[in-house]
């Protein structure tokens, strides 16, 4: 007897899919259509099964994704905890921006933590970022500076459904992070991950395991980003405080350049919106029409 039910893949080992669904953890392969389609599963896909209680259960369609991203990739991710040291390697607003850009054209929500302020203690420098990161809060982006407080609220934070993912820069501190997380959520849960018989030489690439209402992806997240594919009239759509502000500037589809009328510009003349973000706006419209808008920190 076969039947259907959907669910969400949480690792791959070996040709095997793991399909978390409302019952239970299901071990899966993939049809030979994929192939045919070249279409690929990915962890973090939404999908269809065929569950065969005597044989083999199979995994039948992928259902349409949001994103697809990260090395090793996720597919679905809905939030990203964007690690940020406040030193080694120093705090940066420009690559914060563009962390920001990229995640938001990716229609990914980011959480930020702060790593490191340990190593400015009682220092103007931290102070400082931390005034920085102050306008971030404001504008939407929710900021932590505790390891310790991040790992006792994550798991209310997440929420149905939602698949999380660390990222930033190489050395901000992402496996750091994500030890501590999972030794937190470990002590509170007694357990973090499904161990389905794992095999003696089965590499694993990325494993999502339940957090909170949804999961959090077991790897140490990424360091690089493509912002390639962005087009310069569409930038603006991406920094989220200019994007809120737009509906009241005169013209529709207005830059927030020379244009008149323009509540972006009137909010940066009146101190509500940060130089450095409108800065990184007009160097990244720059990098976009020169056509070298890298792929940042490979
Ligand atoms: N003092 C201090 N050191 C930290 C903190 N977080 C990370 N580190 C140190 O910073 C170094 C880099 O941390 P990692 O966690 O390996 O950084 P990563 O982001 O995973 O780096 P990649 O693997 O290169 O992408 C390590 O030596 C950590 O011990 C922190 O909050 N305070
Ligand atoms: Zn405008």
């Amino acid at each position: 007897m076969t039947r259907q039910a959907e669910g969400t893949v949480t690792g791959l080992i070996a040709g095997y899919y793991d399909v978390q669904t409302s019952e239970g953890l299901i071990r899966t392969r993939a049809r030979g259509v994929f192939r045919q389609k070249k279409q690929k599963p990915a962890v973090g896909d939404h999908v269809e099964i065929q569950i065969d209680d005597q044989g083999m259960s199979y995994l039948v369609k992928i259902l349409p994704r949001l994103n697809r991203i990260g090395r090793p990739a996720v597919a679905n991710v809905s939030h990203v905890l964007l690690v940020i040291s406040a030193v080694q390697p120093d705090f940066s607003v420009a690559l914060l921006d563009r962390f920001l850009n990229f995640f938001s054209w990716q229609k990914v929500q980011v959480t930020i933590y702060l790593s490191k302020g340990d190593l400015l203690k009682n220092s103007d420098k931290l102070g400082q970022i931390k005034e920085i990161l102050a306008y971030y809060e404001k504008i939407g982006y929710p900021v932590y500076d505790d390891a310790t407080k991040l790992a006792a609220d994550l798991p209310n934070l997440i929420a149905a459904g939602q698949i999380w993912t660390l990222a930033g820069q190489s050395g901000a501190g992402k496996s750091t992070l994500l030890n501590k997380l999972k030794k937190d959520a470990n002590q509170a849960t007694g357990e973090i991950s499904q161990v389905l018989n794992r095999g003696k030489h089965t590499t694993r690439q990325v494993q999502l395991f339940k957090m909170g209402q949804g999961f959090l992806a077991d790897t140490p997240g990424f360091s690089s980003i493509d912002l390639t594919p962005i087009k310069l009239n569409e930038l603006c759509n991406y920094f989220i405080e200019f994007k809120k502000a737009s509906s009241k500037c005169k013209f529709r589809g207005c830059q927030h350049l020379k244009e008149p009328a323009c509540e972006v510009k009137r909010l940066l003349a009146a101190g509500e919106i940060l130089p450095a973000r409108y800065d990184d706006y007009l160097a990244m419209r720059t990098e976009i029409s020169e056509g070298r808008l890298p792929e940042y920190l490979k």
